[in-house]
């Protein structure tokens, strides 16, 4: 078990105060009354086999979609259902699909992270005046130190494309660190990692959360995410099934039936596996009979 995990204080703040969030795709409830919160100084993971709707809820975080029910809280104010605006609140995130701008250079990636946190105006930047100038060597400044975090300072002018996929992974979240969050939202970090870059990443989301910064992160890789996180909160069918410390969940056969498949009492959807087996069991019984 992780040894760097911090304890959490019960009085630290709470940073992210989701409550009641339901997301429906016409008649598909994708994310159904789920509660969740992060505090300050901490690591939470959401798990959930395919299509259990951890993507549709952070979704529903960063302002890309509005809940149908539920209100989204970020340290007490509850945020505007607008992506660049919960960005300028304070959540940064990244996506299970790497998203840079492949033909700018990583320096160039990091400062359009920035651009929510640059006050400059149009007028300003058109007629590059000194307010521009210096708030344009403070963005440089900020971006480089994050490169130099991330370890990617000597590639600062290589284009992102060319960069190795470890190393892409690593610019997203520089660019997403880049617009000085309090809470970060990873989604999948490790995704199609090799063990090594799996390491480096949960040194790095360690190095995070040292700086101040609270992680809800999304993974599929059991064993990063229970050495990395506080607490884990398990989704299946939409629905939160179980939360509580890594060892907590691990040990909870609800999970470990969740991802093997197999139905168990008050499962969500549990009732029509019930009925698709039945119906099986019986058309198995009939077939039987016929060929006798
Ligand atoms: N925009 C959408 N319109 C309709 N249905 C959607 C939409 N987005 C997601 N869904 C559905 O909502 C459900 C939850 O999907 P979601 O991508 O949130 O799951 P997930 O837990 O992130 O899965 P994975 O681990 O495979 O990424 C799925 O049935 C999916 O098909």
């Amino acid at each position: 078990m992780n040894t760097m995990t911090t304890t959490t204080p019960e009085t630290a703040t709470t940073v992210l105060d989701a409550s009641g969030v339901t997301m429906r795709f016409g008649g598909l409830t994708a994310v159904r009354d789920v509660d969740l919160t992060v505090k300050a100084g901490e690591i939470v993971g959401l798990i959930g086999p395919n299509g259990a709707g951890k993507t549709t809820f952070f979704n529903c975080l960063t302002g890309l979609y509005v809940p149908t029910e539920g209100k989204v809280r970020y340290k007490g104010t509850v945020l505007p259902p607008k992506p660049h605006l919960v960005t300028q609140a304070g959540i940064a995130r990244t996506f299970q699909n790497i998203r840079l701008f492949a033909n700018m250079t990583v320096l160039e990636n990091v400062l359009v992270g920035r651009h929510t946190r640059t006050k400059e105006g149009l007028w300003s930047a058109l007629l590059r005046g000194p307010g521009f100038k210096k708030a344009e060597a403070a963005s440089h400044a900020r971006a480089m130190e994050l490169l130099e975090f991330i370890g990617l300072q000597d590639k600062a002018d290589h284009l992102a494309r060319n960069l190795p996929y470890g190393d892409q992974r690593k610019l997203e979240i520089a660019r997403a660190l880049a617009s000085d969050p309090g809470l970060l939202l990873l989604d999948e970090p490790t995704a199609g990692m090799n063990p090594q870059e799996t390491r480096v990443t949960e040194e790095l989301i360690f190095a995070i959360r040292d700086m101040g910064i609270a992680v809800l992160v999304i993974e599929h890789d059991m064993r990063f995410i229970f050495n990395l996180c506080d607490r884990v909160a398990c989704l299946v069918q939409g629905e939160k099934l179980v939360e509580g410390t890594p060892g907590d969940v691990q040990a909870d056969e609800r999970v470990v039936a969740a991802y093997l498949g197999t139905p168990f009492e008050g499962a969500p959807g549990a009732d029509e596996v019930a009925e698709v087996e039945a119906a099986e069991a019986h058309s198995t019984t009939r077939t039987e009979g016929e060929t006798q």
